[in-house]
């Protein structure tokens, strides 16, 4: 599930620069897809284009989800993440910072690919987003903890376009965190959340 992967800065940032831009290239293509109105023949050939291109990327590959990678160091490579994942094309993805009061946050934009009411952000999305940055904030050291669970208050629909996600653990009482956060567009908050993150037993003292 966490594995271990002994290489440097300098690798990783090589690996970043290769993957980096091909999930990129792809997430353009999402949405060109969902957007596009060009002509039957074009959109024909783009597809075997894409199939082409998709046959040979698996000419190697590994077995399975990417998992969450880290270094000697802890660097973590959570690649494949449906959030963060610097490979994944349906990832935003999101960068989230971390404050010195331990407050996680992040901008980012959610497009096209995300909608769920016309024009707006569906709310399984909203909910996958403030998971991961609940769940980020809750596991501030080595251990990770998980969501028991997560309650939403969906104020009013979150528009598509530029959003800001923050949150900020509420109180810990033993293995169990409660973290509390928002998802706002420019007009305010869209979505409340609160969160039970877990110490799942395999990682408790
Ligand atoms: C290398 C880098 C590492 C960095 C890590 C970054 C990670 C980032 C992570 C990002 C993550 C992103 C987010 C994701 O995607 S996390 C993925 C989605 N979540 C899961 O898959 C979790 C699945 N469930 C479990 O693994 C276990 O059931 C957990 C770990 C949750 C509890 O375990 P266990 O079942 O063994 O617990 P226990 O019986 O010892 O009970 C202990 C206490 O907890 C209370 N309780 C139990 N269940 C719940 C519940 N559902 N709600 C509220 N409370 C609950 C229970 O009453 C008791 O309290 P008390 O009676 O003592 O007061």
């Amino acid at each position: 599930m966490f594995t271990l992967e002994d290489i440097d800065g300098v690798e990783i940032d090589r690996r970043a620069a290769l993957y980096g831009p091909l999930a990129d290239a792809v997430r353009e293509l999402i949405d060109a897809t969902i957007r596009t109105e060009t002509d039957a023949d074009v959109i024909r050939d783009v597809e075997a284009t894409v199939r082409a291109a998709t046959t040979r990327l698996r000419d190697r590959q590994i077995d399975g989800a990417y998992g969450v990678r880290f270094t000697p160091d802890g660097t973590g490579m959570p690649w494949g993440n449906a959030v963060v994942g610097l490979r994944n094309p349906i990832a935003p993805p999101l960068d989230i910072e971390r404050d010195e009061d331990g407050r996680h946050h992040s901008r980012f934009t959610l497009g096209a690919a995300y909608e769920g009411p016309p024009g707006h952000v569906h709310g399984g999305v909203c909910a996958l987003v403030l998971d991961h940055l609940l769940g980020m904030t809750a596991s501030p050291g080595d251990k990770p903890n998980f969501t028991g669970t997560l309650t939403l208050r969906y104020r009013r629909a979150t528009p598509l376009g530029p959003l800001h996600a923050e949150a900020r653990i509420d109180r810990v009482e033993g293995v169990k965190t409660f973290v509390v956060g928002t998802l706002s567009d420019a007009e305010g908050v869209t979505v409340e959340a609160e969160g039970v993150f877990i110490t799942p037993a395999w990682a408790r003292d």
